[in-house]
């Protein structure tokens, strides 16, 4: 589906140039930053419109990692103006590194000159070599015109629109750039070709050592004359003999002897820089992907602390329920300890009392559990329910509130069993619940043990952090 106007978002207006205004886009799609150029074809004719529409399409096919990329072009017939849109290249031009550096008083480095004469051919390349056999010139290679990626890596745009916008039309009127750039066959009114696009690129390389371009003059005549005798002076002497070198052969006035594309890619000096070259991204991508490696890890580490940190609250947690339990278990003993020893003293006053024998005091045991009444009862009346307070039914649904737990259950059955049957087996209980505690300590101990593990884990995980924040 053709891309509207709507689909965009303006964010701010770049500049301007000749041929319209570059505006910062973002596509409301999928957030993504765009550029679009708007052009007012109002006073075109109509063969230069579909001119125009047609280079654009030409544009489209061009895909390559150092051109610009074209990615649609909208056509608003309410305002006569064609919006081209692209890639957005977050680096800006050469045109404002070179004018900054003359500010600053300042040299670009030999290496990013090579960068860039590497990137750019390799680009040219593309467009002078097609598939198809049709050939697609720049036209207007000129610094403005080469922008830079957020790596520095070159960006060559406004390919071939040059073509259409240099033609005897209203754009081609409102063109005021010195054609500094120009080759010695277009000054000797030659068609364009593409060794035309290599002078170009020479002098752009030039003016990147030199900071101002290699044929300057304060007329057109005697600027033709220089451009065509090739009379300029040599790159700062900071510069190696081979950059000269391969500066001066794109430079070559004679159109023959001008190297091709193929010829610049195959030279030994460029293929000498172009290994360099590789070596250093090679480097670069190889220290970048350690860096993410690192990065990785150390995420990897966070989330394992992350995690130590939740187990260790966990048993904590954990520690202090059994620590609870452990305090219930040993007041419940207590109270064990004292109903035993009120058990034996009973059992001692119960046994006093029927050695007397005269079976007079039969109240004195009304109310007493039937254990502490044996012998002494008519075994024909019906048997006396008894109710202890602390073992009541009341108590026992007290103690299933604990039910989750097996010492709760445990000792709930053997409260039931013991107390329904005969309460002299205080003794088994209390065994029991020794037990059990054992058990509780043992648990408690292997909790505190894992917690200390957790402890020297967590003391590893800092150390390793602590060496990768030293590595990085
Ligand atoms: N794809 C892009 N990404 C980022 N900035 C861009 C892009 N295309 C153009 N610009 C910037 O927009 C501004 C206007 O560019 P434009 O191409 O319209 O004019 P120019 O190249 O400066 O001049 P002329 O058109 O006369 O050659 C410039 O500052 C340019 O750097």
């Amino acid at each position: 589906m053709p891309s509207t106007l709507d689909d965009f978002e303006v964010i701010e207006t770049i500049g301007s140039g000749s041929y319209g205004t570059c505006k910062k886009i973002k596509r409301k799609r999928d957030g993504k930053f765009l550029v679009w150029k708007e052009m007012e074809y109002g006073t075109m004719t109509e063969s230069e419109k579909q001119m125009l529409v047609s280079e654009v399409n030409l544009l489209r096919e061009l895909k390559h990692q150092h051109i610009v990329r074209y990615y649609d072009r909208i056509i608003d017939r309410s305002n006569t103006t064609i919006y081209i849109i692209m890639e957005y290249c977050d680096g800006g031009d050469l045109a404002v590194l070179i004018s900054k550096c003359r500010r600053e008083g300042t040299y670009l480095d030999e290496d990013f000159v090579w960068k860039m004469l590497i990137q750019m051919t390799s680009a040219l390349k593309e467009c002078h070599r097609r598939k198809n056999g049709k050939a697609v010139l720049h036209r207007d290679l000129k610094p403005a015109n080469i922008f830079l990626d957020s790596d520095n890596n070159v960006k060559l745009g406004d390919f071939g629109l040059a073509r259409v916008l240099h033609h005897e039309t209203s754009f081609a009127k409102t063109f005021v750039g010195t054609p500094y750039y120009m080759s010695p066959e277009l000054v000797n009114n030659m068609s364009y070709n593409e060794k035309s696009d290599i002078w170009s690129m020479g002098c752009m390389l030039y003016e990147m050592c030199a900071l101002h371009p290699p044929f300057t003059a304060s007329n057109q005549v005697d600027l033709n004359k220089k451009i065509c005798i090739g009379d300029y002076k040599r790159i700062p002497s900071r510069y190696s003999e081979d950059l000269n070198t391969i500066i001066s052969k794109l430079l070559c006035v004679e159109v023959q002897k001008r190297p091709s594309i193929e010829n610049i890619l195959a030279d030994p000096i460029v293929l000498r820089r172009n290994r360099k070259l590789d070596r250093v991204e090679r480097r670069n991508s190889a220290g970048s992907a350690g860096t993410e490696s690192l990065h990785t890890w150390e995420e990897e580490l966070r989330k394992r602390e992350k995690k130590l940190e939740m187990k260790e609250k966990e048993l904590k947690s954990h520690e202090r329920e059994l620590a609870i339990r452990e305090k219930m278990v040993e007041d419940k003993l207590k109270r064990i300890e004292l109903l035993s020893k009120e058990h034996r003293r009973k059992s001692d006053l119960s046994r006093d009392v029927s050695s007397s024998g005269d079976g007079d005091d039969l109240d004195f045991f009304d109310g007493l559990h039937p254990c502490l009444s044996r012998g002494r009862r008519d075994p024909d009346s019906p048997k006396k329910k008894v109710s202890f307070d602390m073992y009541g039914k009341e108590n026992l649904r007290r103690h299933e509130r604990y039910s989750d737990y097996n010492l709760d259950n445990l000792l709930s059955k053997v409260y039931t069993s013991k107390y329904s049957s005969d309460i002299k087996d205080y003794d088994n209980l209390y065994e029991v619940e020794l037990a059990k505690r054992r058990e509780l300590k043992d648990r408690l101990f292997r909790a505190k043990s894992k917690v200390t593990d957790l402890h020297d884990l967590k003391l590893d995980a800092h150390i390793r952090n602590r060496n990768l924040l030293y590595f990085r």
